[in-house]
């Protein structure tokens, strides 16, 4: 039993301890656990208290970064609104007073927003404050800031005057309580008519006024195609209407009607220039209004609130008046001349028309900005221009030339050029020394013409001429007009001509057979040419000129389109005195006669000036047919020279035996090729020629061409020149052509002559005398009266002479001699009573035609014949009815 106690308290004992092992062991685990939960809850405790000042830091970072970015995107956009500012109001919409200077925009470009200062941003940089005004809108100042708003108001026109260029803003000032006070600076645009004042009671005239303006420009400028003069402006580059601003600053409230006007300028007047700056007036509220508010503490601009605005200082006052002082003076001295450019089509459409019913091209630009067009063809045929020395003419000219050239080819349309007046600026159409081009087109110039009116009348027969070649040609294919013609004959030459006399009056002056030949020929032209498409464009500064037609009413009335430059007299209908008021480079075109309802105003672009015509004249010059030749140039100043002549460079020896019909060509003819005078000498009776005069230098002129031309058809030794020379100064000019013709001629003076003549008559009678041709070139040959009046042999020298004369030609001999006088000549040929039918030919120099009446020139009183320097009457009986004028050949060395 005690075992048993004794073997269950062991196992009592046993199991207690070991009770007591488990539970120490979980009492120290949980004593481990404890502590490590209180570690933890310490370190967690630790790490709580860090989370605030960390997450803290953290905020701070993020928010630093956050500004840090704001401020840059602040500066990146205020940096990018100044710069779209700079673009939105360029040059003198926004600079600077220092240094500001008008800027006018380019031709398409807006004129762009106005600025009146800054508007201020915090830490970045400022940003011009821009108010829309010209193109734009209009401006409404409140405020209780007067001195701010007049700065608002001289700094928006002041810009606004400069952006716009000379004239291109008009200002009318409203001003009833300080009487203009508000804009004194601007008072120098009032002499140009660019600034008006417009009374106390005169608001309701002005905003009519201003609403006139505004359905004028919408119906006759606008017109349906442009919304608005910007749009106009951007598509065509012109802007035909200037901008008006009108400043309303205060007054009396608004009458009814006044309102409802002054309304319908806000809503309709931004669209064609017409713009309001008011102070102490209200405007309707409008998105085309800009509000502008100046009280003491600052200005906003903008709608209310607005924003706030740094003013810009006022633009200083001598910079006002200086400004709109030269803005005026530039007004005064007329419009800047438009581009002449304008005038030309693109180049890749140059010569692209087609002449075939006309010939039209623009000749400047018209009050609404459109081009004026000149047109010639059926209707109307021919044009007159007038307007006195300096208003423009030759300009015209210019212009409408180039204007014509670049559209049309040389195989559509062709130039004939005839300047009476003295100067050589039409020179420039034919190929000169200094520049190789010409105008592909012009076919004949003709300067200094103006005493040689030959010239004319050869270019009138010219045309009358080319006019019955056409005529014929219609004829034959059964058409009546040009465009008909060139339907049936499409291979044909037939461009369209345009004869332009400039001076023509010169033409018509005198009563002689020049003026009635010339106005004769004129009116068949101006009669028929119309339809075979030749056009004559004459021009005169003078009243006579025009005078000079009127007595043919026939041939004025086909002149039915007239060009009238300024305060030209009796070009349009008696009545109708538009040219009279027209300002500088303008003219009035008008293709109804004259009549005042076919008046067109045109702002004629500069085109004489060299570097704009060459330019164009170079481009057409490029793009010449390859045999395209140069126009003539007939210069009356000119000497032309015998070696260029295109006769004499024809001339040629026949290879062998003689030439039956030598000619001795004596000068150049006034025509329109530049053909030499020709006399033939064929083996017949009176093939003699005299020179008549006491001119040394033309009449040596005349013997040397002669005898050169003869010349050169003979092959050296084939035949013989006698030169014998009895006045001293003639001398160096006959020694020079003995020179030349070296082994074929013989030199004879005042001792040899008489056996000369001795010699050369026995010759005639001798068997076989009609063997090589001999040319007796006398000069002065009335010197040797008296050695040729002593006897050799038989017969005296006289005596002889008159024999050669007489028997000469049929045997080769031909007596080539120079008098120096028409009396002295009839003395030597036997006297005053003497036959002169020997003298087949003869060039009359200082030797009126009176002196050449009877046995000389058919008819009785002799040729219409008065002398002038470096010109000969030339008459060959056997081929002439009249004389023809020719122009010595000037000396060939
Ligand atoms: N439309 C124009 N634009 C600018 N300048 C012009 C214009 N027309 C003429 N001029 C200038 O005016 C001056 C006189 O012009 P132009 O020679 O054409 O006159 P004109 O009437 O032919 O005179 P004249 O008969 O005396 O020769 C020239 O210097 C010319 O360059």
């Amino acid at each position: 039993m005690a075992d048993r106690r004794a073997q269950l308290v062991t196992r009592v004992r046993g199991m207690l301890a070991e009770a007591l092992g488990a539970t120490r062991t979980r009492l120290s685990a949980a004593q481990a656990e404890l502590t490590a939960d209180r570690e933890r809850l310490a370190r967690i405790r630790r790490a709580a208290a860090a989370v605030p000042e960390r997450v803290g830091a953290e905020r701070d970072r993020r928010l630093a970064e956050i500004d840090e970015r704001h401020a840059a995107r602040i500066a990146e956009l205020t940096r990018r609104a100044a710069a779209a500012a700079g673009r939105e109001s360029p040059g003198a919409a926004s600079a600077e007073w220092a240094g500001w200077s008008p800027t006018p925009p380019g031709r398409a470009e807006p004129p762009g927003a106005l600025r009146i200062g800054t508007l201020r941003v915090a830490g970045a940089e400022p940003v011009p404050a821009l108010v829309p005004l010209l193109d734009a809108g209009h401006v409404e100042l409140t405020g209780a800031d007067r001195d701010g708003g007049e700065t608002v108001v001289s700094a928006l026109l002041l810009r606004a005057v400069g952006r716009a260029g000379p004239g291109g803003v008009r200002l009318v000032g409203y001003d009833p309580e300080h009487l203009g006070g508000g804009l004194a600076g601007f008072a120098p645009l009032g002499t140009a008519g660019l600034l008006t004042f417009v009374g106390p009671g005169g608001l309701g005239r002005l905003l009519d006024d201003l609403v006139e303006q505004i359905r004028r420009i919408n119906e006759t400028v606008l017109a349906g195609e442009y919304g608005s003069l910007r749009e106009l402006a951007a598509a065509t580059g012109r802007r035909p209407e200037p901008w008006r601003v009108a400043v309303l600053l205060g007054g009396d409230e608004l009458s009814r009607h006044e309102r409802g006007q002054l309304d319908r300028v806000v809503r309709t007047g931004a669209a064609c220039g017409v713009h309001l700056v008011v102070r102490g007036v209200s405007l309707p509220d409008d998105p085309t209004v800009t509000r502008v508010r100046v009280e003491p503490d600052g200005a906003r601009v903008g709608a209310p609130p607005g924003l706030p605005v740094r003013l810009d200082p006022p633009p200083p006052a001598t910079l006002v008046t200086e400004t709109c002082r030269q803005v005026a003076a530039r007004v005064n001295a007329g419009p800047a001349p438009t581009p002449f450019t304008d005038l030309l089509p693109p180049p890749e459409r140059m010569w692209r028309e087609d002449s075939a019913t006309g010939l039209t091209a623009p000749i400047g630009e018209g009050p609404d900005g459109r081009p004026v067009l000149l047109t010639l063809g059926d209707y109307p045929p021919h044009a007159l221009i007038g307007g006195p020395s300096g208003t423009g003419k030759t300009n015209l000219i210019f212009a409408w030339i180039g204007a014509l050239a670049a559209r049309y080819s040389p195989a559509e349309l062709e130039f004939y050029l005839l300047d009476f007046k003295e100067g050589v600026s039409f020179a420039r159409f034919a190929q000169g020394r200094r520049d190789p081009s010409w105008l592909p087109h012009m076919r004949l110039v003709g300067i200094n013409v103006n005493t040689d009116r030959e010239f004319g009348l050869a270019l009138l027969r010219f045309l009358a001429e080319e006019l019955r070649r056409r005529a014929d040609a219609a004829k034959k294919h059964e058409v009546t007009k040009l465009a008909e013609l060139r339907a049936v004959d499409p291979t044909g030459h037939w461009p369209r001509i345009v004869a332009v006399v400039d001076e023509f009056q010169m033409l018509l002056a005198g009563r002689d057979v020049v003026a009635r030949e010339a106005a004769d020929l004129l009116e068949d032209l101006a009669r028929r040419g119309r339809s075979q498409g030749i056009h004559l464009v004459l021009a005169s500064q003078d009243v006579r000129g025009i005078e000079a037609l009127w007595g043919r009413p026939a041939l004025v009335a086909q002149f039915t389109l007239r060009i009238a430059l300024p305060k030209a007299l009796r070009i349009l209908a008696e009545r109708n005195d538009a040219a009279q008021s027209l300002p500088r480079h303008h003219a009035v075109v008008n293709a109804e006669s004259g009549m005042t309802e076919g008046n067109q105003v045109a702002r004629i672009p500069s085109a004489s000036d060299w570097e704009t015509w060459s330019e164009l004249q170079h481009r057409l010059w490029r793009m010449r047919p390859q045999d395209a030749a140069p126009a003539r140039l007939f210069d009356g100043d000119a000497i032309p020279r015998l070696a260029d002549a295109p006769d004499f460079r024809a001339l040629a020896a026949p290879e062998t035996g003689t030439l039956r019909n030598p000619v001795a060509l004596l000068g150049e003819i006034i025509d329109v090729q530049a053909r030499s005078a020709a006399l033939r000498l064929p083996r017949a009776p009176g093939r003699n020629l005299a020179v008549l005069g006491t001119r040394v230098d033309e009449a040596c002129a005349v013997l040397d061409a002669a005898a050169r031309s003869l010349a050169r058809q003979h092959r050296p030794g084939s035949a013989r020149f006698s030169i014998a020379c009895l006045d001293p100064d003639a001398d160096p000019a006959a020694r020079s052509l003995y020179e030349d013709l070296a082994d074929d001629a013989a030199w004879y003076d005042e001792e040899t002559v008489a056996e000369l003549m001795a010699e050369t008559a026995d010759g005639l009678t001798a068997p076989g005398g009609s063997g090589s041709p001999h040319y007796l070139l006398l000069f002065a040959v009335d010197a040797a009266a008296g050695s040729l009046g002593a006897r050799v042999g038989r017969r005296t020298g006289l005596e002889h002479l008159r024999r050669i004369l007489h028997d000469g030609p049929e045997r080769r001999t031909h007596v080539l001699a120079w008098w120096r006088g028409v009396a002295r000549m009839r003395a030597d040929l036997g006297g005053p009573a003497a036959r002169t039918d020997q003298i087949g030919a003869w060039v009359a120099l200082d030797t009126h035609g009176g002196e050449l009446g009877s046995s000389l020139y058919p008819g009785t009183g002799g040729p219409d014949w008065y002398p002038r320097p470096w010109r000969g009457l030339f008459f060959d009986r056997a081929v002439h009815r009249t004389g023809q004028v020719i122009i010595p050949y000037g000396p060939s060395r």
